[in-house]
């Protein structure tokens, strides 16, 4: 019987099988796009597609706070911004499942531990590797850093372009979509605010 989660045994490259049921949507939708999912370029196609989608929503297998488990309490005082920017990554619309492609810059006030900063990167592809819209994608990111590292202030700006916009539909290239989320001292206090966005950028 095939399975997503275990290798193929029967591929040297143990790559995942996948059932046939999934296999059988993406024929049929190449089909309804208008091409011979029969025809020899096709053949593998299915499967292919299914892997890669597996791999865009890899998200969906972790808890994306558990990156923030291991904190680092000495820091010689330190209680400043820390501050990772341009930040890319890569999401799907839940819309369409189209491509949105952006960076984000994500800021935290500590108040007595802070995290690998590898780990809010770690934290925003948990996130991105799902279906989405940048709105909850921004909020989820916050949230999950505001609940799990409990600093004073979290700030998280993303920048993405959304492929459902550039390459279908109103068909606008160029352009860019911006939300941000303020917690605590960023949304409390306008001068952390300003600093945090100054040091990002904006
Ligand atoms: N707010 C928000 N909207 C998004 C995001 N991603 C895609 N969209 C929008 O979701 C909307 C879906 O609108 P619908 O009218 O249901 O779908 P549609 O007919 O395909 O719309 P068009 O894209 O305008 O052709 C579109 O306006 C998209 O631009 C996102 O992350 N946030
Ligand atoms: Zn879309």
């Amino acid at each position: 019987m095939s399975s997503l989660v275990g290798p193929d045994e029967d591929d040297p490259r143990g790559k995942p099988l996948v059932p046939d049921d999934v296999q059988d949507a993406i024929r049929t939708l190449i089909r309804w796009a208008g091409d011979d999912p029969a025809r020899e370029g096709l053949l593998d196609t299915p499967s292919r597609v299914a892997r890669a989608w597996k791999e865009y929503c890899l998200g969906y297998g972790e808890d994306p706070s558990v990156h923030l488990s291991r904190v680092f309490e000495e820091v010689g005082g330190y209680n400043e911004i820390v501050l990772l920017k341009d930040i890319p990554f890569q999401s799907h619309c839940e819309h369409h499942m189209a491509p949105i492609i952006g960076k984000a810059a994500i800021a935290y006030l500590p108040t007595d531990r802070v995290v690998g900063i590898s780990k809010l990167a770690r934290v925003l592809h948990g996130f991105a590797r799902r279906l989405q819209v940048q709105e909850r994608l921004t909020a989820e990111v916050a949230d999950c850093i505001w609940s799990h590292l409990r600093p004073q202030g979290v700030a998280v700006v993303i920048e993405a372009a959304h492929s459902c916009m550039t390459a279908r539909g109103v068909r606008t290239p160029g352009v860019g979509m911006i939300t941000s989320r303020m917690m605590g001292t960023f949304l409390d206090d306008p001068r952390s605010r300003e600093e945090v966005l100054r040091l990002m950028g904006y």
